[in-house]
């Protein structure tokens, strides 16, 4: 009866009549998103998929958890029917996801699953203007992101081969990236520590402050420090924590400055280039002064092989200028979200064009090792601090503001003694920076012993420099002499 009285585009199976005065009369809106589209796989939904089983707010009452393998998380998928919340931009939405048996199998030169998979948005109509589509381009950035960060990370580097870029090669070669070093293993300041990751994170987070401000979306650190002190740990701890590749350019192996441009050209987004011991790479004099620069000892020769004349040489070699022309100039923008670290040991040899502000966005300085920093390092190889330990210490940290030590040392000496128990690791440490403490005495001493000689050989009063008698202590000479060889 109600069939002969609706006009013909209302005329449907009862079934399909009340979904649609439901869906009239509903407050709210569903997305179907299904798993295939046709025939070919719907990016959307493996987009959708991967961003729900990441999703924080697990509020659905059943999922299925699922760890792929070698992977050191679990993630979890919407059971059949089950529904997941989420909200979005202040707005909640609702998901649920919904498998049916395949009804008829058209035949399909492709395998296709019995089951037909899909996922229903329900998003309240109010909000449909505020949250689409942004809501799925945030979906599919989200996942983009997660599938960057569950991939194997890589180390590039130029000088293991990879086909010389001059000939046509790829510049590059690259090993899986897989070291351990994180944040939280590495021994430093806290306060500095917690500046560079949230530094870090700005830099990440930061597109459209870049886009707004018109700068090119790079960051540059500078790791100065002795030896040992953890700046290589630094770049790893980084790599991981963003979760960015790492091309490791060695200078000396780049013959000219447009190599390094078609080496940094193939460098891609979201990583960290790095160049270590920059001082030594490269003979970094100042581009202004318009000087011919020497080629670097360390530099290779040139492939042609022919003897370059000192004109030549100065073209075809890889200068200051250069590197800042990528780092800075108008290169700079091509390719984007790149972080340059540089490390140097002696941060004073660098050029001040180098230093300059603005320049390297960051100066870190990688110290000897602080009471904050051994705690780490002991949590690291021994785990955590027991009751009974106070003694150590306390004489731990009364001894370590005497003595230069690096991290590297006192990683040496808890690996070494590990085996021996906590309690005996600890001993050992004491020891060996007390011992530390004792051998800088010395040479304190010695020192001030030289100074005292040098001071009575200039006086012309007490007839210094006549091989006359000095008033100097016999015994601190002695001392002297075994801590550090005088050269007066
Ligand atoms: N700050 C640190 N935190 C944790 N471990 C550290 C730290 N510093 C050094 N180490 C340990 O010492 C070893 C050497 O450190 P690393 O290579 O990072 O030093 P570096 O500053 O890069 O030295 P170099 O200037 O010689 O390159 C590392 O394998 C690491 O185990
Ligand atoms: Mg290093």
């Amino acid at each position: 009866i109600l069939h002969s009285f609706l006009p013909p585009e209302l005329r449907l199976s009862p079934d399909k009549l009340s979904r649609r005065l439901f869906r009239y009369f509903s407050s709210y809106c569903y997305y179907d998103i299904a798993e295939l589209d046709g025939v070919s796989p719907n990016e959307l939904y493996n987009a959708v998929q991967l961003y729900l089983s990441n999703t924080a707010s697990v509020s659905a009452t059943r999922v299925s958890l699922t760890r792929p393998p070698n992977s050191s998380t679990f993630t979890f998928n919407l059971s059949n029917n089950d529904y997941l919340y989420d909200t979005f931009n202040g707005a909640a939405v609702s998901w649920e996801h919904h498998v049916t048996q395949r009804q008829s199998q058209s035949f399909s030169w492709r395998p296709v699953s019995d089951e037909k998979r899909g996922f229903t948005l329900k998003i309240n109509k109010k909000d449909k203007p505020f949250i689409l589509p942004a809501y799925l381009d945030y979906i599919m950035d989200s996942a983009a992101e997660l599938r960057r960060k569950n991939k194997d990370r890589l180390l590039y580097t130029n000088s293991r081969g990879g086909g010389s870029i001059d000939s046509g090669g790829r510049g590059w070669e690259s090993v899986p990236f897989k070291h351990p070093s994180t944040f939280e293993t590495l021994a430093m300041d806290p306060a500095l520590k917690d500046e560079i990751i949230a530094d870090l994170r700005e830099f990440s987070e930061g597109k459209a402050f870049y886009e707004r401000t018109g700068r090119a979306w790079k960051r540059g650190y500078l790791l100065h420090g002795p030896p040992g002190t953890g700046k290589s740990s630094m770049i790893a701890a980084m790599a991981n924590h963003l979760g960015y590749d790492i091309y490791d350019l060695e200078l000396t192996e780049v013959q000219t400055n447009s190599n390094l441009r078609k080496l940094l050209m193939k460098t891609t987004p979201k990583s960290i280039i790095v160049i270590e011991d920059i001082d030594c790479s490269l003979e970094l004099t100042n581009r202004s002064s318009g000087e011919k620069k020497e080629k670097p000892p360390a530099q290779k020769p040139l492939p042609s092989g022919a003897a370059a004349s000192g004109e030549e040489a100065q073209v075809r070699s890889v200068t200051l200028s250069g590197l800042l022309n990528f780092t800075d100039g108008l290169w700079s923008c091509c390719g984007n979200e790149r972080i340059f670290v540089f490390t140097t040991n002696h941060v004073e040899r660098l050029d001040p064009a180098l230093l300059r502000s603005g320049r390297m966005d960051m100066h870190i300085f990688m110290g000897y090792c602080s009471f904050p920093a051994l705690k780490i390092l002991v949590k690291n190889y021994l785990g955590e601090r027991e009751e009974e330990e106070e003694r150590v210490w306390m004489e731990l940290e009364e001894v370590l503001v005497k003595v230069e030590i690096t991290p590297a040392d006192v990683s040496e000496v808890l690996i070494k003694n590990r085996r021996r128990g906590r309690r005996v690791a600890l001993e050992e440490l004491v020891k060996v920076v007390k011992g530390r403490v004792e051998e800088r005495k010395v040479v304190d001493g010695g020192e001030e012993v030289v100074e005292e000689v040098k001071r009575t050989l200039e006086s012309p009063n007490d007839g210094g420099g006549g091989g006359t008698e000095m008033s100097v202590d016999d015994e601190r000479l002695d001392d002297a002499k075994e801590g550090k060889e005088l050269t007066v």
